[in-house]
């Protein structure tokens, strides 16, 4: 099933500006300071990722998003009590549960709903009924979309990451072969019923393709955006992004 859905929302994600205010200490670059730039500059969203190692974003960093912006707040966190207590304080707009490992650099792969469906369920309940919409990060896998579909959350979001490696690395069959899977499965999750983001390491190369899916409403962009932002200033990256999602939508 597929339809039209309108314009394609950016959720821009920030975590970056903290890495860079982290490895010195200290109050910069803020945040909050480039998440209002990301509200001038058009964004739908700002994303950002409470790690509990808190390499990045900081529990401060949180207070402030949630009582400055003016879009609404994605906020990623692991399913553990921590955070789920963080979120039912803040009740941003929306909660995405993302995987977290220790040693990893990035968020590697998709949360494994399947394999625990049951806790799952139990812990987007209380996030559900405090109002958030409940977003889960998920591999394009159709039995992962099946179980983030069973436990009731609203959107799941695919992972774009092996996508955007494989073009960055030259394997553009294997490039060509996750498209196809994240352009299926997005299809699938939203014959499900499920509303469909995608994000993780898109790029003005990586970007179009994907926007032109149909059945997804939201793209989640933070590293790339960030990056570009030594170059060109962060109101520039973030523009240039929304004209070539709006391109490919057209
Ligand atoms: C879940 C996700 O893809 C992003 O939020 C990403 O996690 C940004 O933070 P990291 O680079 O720390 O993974
Ligand atoms: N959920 C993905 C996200 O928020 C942005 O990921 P990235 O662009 O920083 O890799």
């Amino acid at each position: 099933m597929t339809e039209f859905v309108g314009r394609l929302r950016l959720g821009v994600n920030i975590d970056h500006v903290a890495t860079v205010r982290n490895a010195r200490g200290g109050d910069v670059p803020d945040p909050l300071r480039a998440a209002k730039i990301a509200e001038a500059a058009g964004c739908d969203g700002i994303t950002a990722h409470l790690r509990e190692d808190r390499r990045h974003i900081s529990d401060a960093d949180i207070e402030a998003l949630a009582a400055n912006l003016t879009v609404p707040l994605n906020f990623e966190m692991a399913a553990t009590e921590e955070m789920q207590k963080i979120a039912l304080r803040y009740r941003p707009h929306a909660v995405c549960i993302v995987p977290e490992k220790r040693e990893e650099r990035t968020t590697e792969g998709g949360l494994e709903v399947a394999q625990d469906e049951n806790r799952l369920a139990h812990f987007i309940a209380p996030l559900r009924d405090a109002g958030c919409r409940v977003s889960i990060f998920i591999a394009a896998d159709k039995r992962q979309i099946e179980a983030a579909h069973r436990i009731g959350a609203a959107v799941v979001e695919l992972h774009t990451g092996a996508y955007c490696d494989a073009h960055a690395e030259g394997h553009f069959d294997e490039r060509d072969a996750e498209l196809e899977r994240l352009r299926d499965m997005s299809s699938f999750a939203h014959s499900l019923g499920l509303e469909v983001h995608a994000g993780h390491g898109l790029t003005y190369d990586t970007v179009q393709p994907v926007a032109a899916f149909p059945e997804i409403v939201e793209l989640n962009i933070g590293h790339f955006l960030v990056g570009e932002a030594i170059f060109v200033g962060l109101d520039a990256s973030i523009r240039r992004m929304r004209a070539l999602m709006d391109e490919a939508r057209a």
